[in-house]
């Protein structure tokens, strides 16, 4: 069942020259049907639109022609950003509650706060935190708020590769603990490949679909580097077109 339809015709930033028509389209003709808790990683060149997309998707940008359609129409969408943007003058808790859904308990922000390690400085502000622990925060701040869409945009980018790792589990725990549709955008092929259940390669502006491409690699073999890097040079083989993108 598709869970959401995104058909972007054209997107274009007000201010691109009109003389350049279709050169200052930043996405065209996008399409995509995302099933129910499906996981999909977006992987493209920097600045062809994917930032873009997620704020077009997520209704922080309307000024596009094309359609975003929900089978939901009350899906709750949380969007996790390449800078945690946390509210400086609140705590971590602060920030977190204040996603979370009236009527509903705190014990999953307590069990989220367990899992991914920062309940300790839960009543710290976040510039005395270091950058792993605030993208924590981010992260318990947008599954606490029970979304049928997460939207994460680069959310380990800086971050050291075992931190960025431990976390990327974390994430696929929680996510199967609570699944949702998720779009997740990356520049790293490795960590697309452990996370989705498919991977969407986009080319440069105008940004559109390249390949789509189904992981069929089993989840309890997507922390073995061989078999991860075995599937991609398959799909590499089979996806000639996506080589000049990687
Ligand atoms: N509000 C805006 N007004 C005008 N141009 C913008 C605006 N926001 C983004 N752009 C431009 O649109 C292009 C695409 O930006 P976007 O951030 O969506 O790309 P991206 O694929 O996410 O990049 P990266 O991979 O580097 O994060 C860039 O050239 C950017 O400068």
């Amino acid at each position: 069942m598709t869970a959401l339809h995104i058909d972007i015709r054209r997107k274009r930033y007000a201010g691109a020259s009109a003389a350049k028509k279709s050169a200052a389209d930043q996405i065209g003709n996008f399409r995509l049907d995302i099933a129910e808790n499906e996981f999909i990683c977006i992987f493209g060149p920097s600045g062809c639109g994917k930032t873009t997309l997620l704020n077009i998707v997520s209704g922080l940008d309307h000024q596009f022609e094309g359609v975003i359609a929900g089978e939901n129409t009350a899906a709750r969408f949380s969007h996790v950003f390449q800078n945690p943007r946390l509210l400086p003058w609140r705590t971590v808790r602060q920030n977190i509650d204040l996603a979370v859904p009236k009527g509903t308990s705190g014990e999953l922000v307590e069990h989220l706060l367990e899992e991914t390690g920062i309940a300790a400085v839960q009543h710290q502000y976040p510039e005395t935190l270091s950058l792993g622990v605030c993208r924590r925060a981010a992260l318990v701040r947008a599954f606490a708020s029970r979304p049928d869409f997460m939207l994460l945009d680069e959310p380990f980018v800086s971050l050291d590769a075992p931190t960025a790792r431990r976390i990327r589990k974390l994430l696929i725990r929680l996510w199967l603990e609570n699944p949702h549709g998720a779009l997740f955008v990356t520049h790293d092929l490795t960590e697309a490949v452990t996370l989705a259940d498919r991977l969407i390669f986009v080319s440069a502006a105008p940004m559109s679909i390249v390949a789509d491409i189904r992981i069929t690699l089993p989840r309890e073999f997507r922390n073995d580097n061989e078999q991860v890097s075995a599937f991609i040079a398959r799909i590499m083989t089979q996806h000639p077109q996506i080589q000049t993108l990687i």
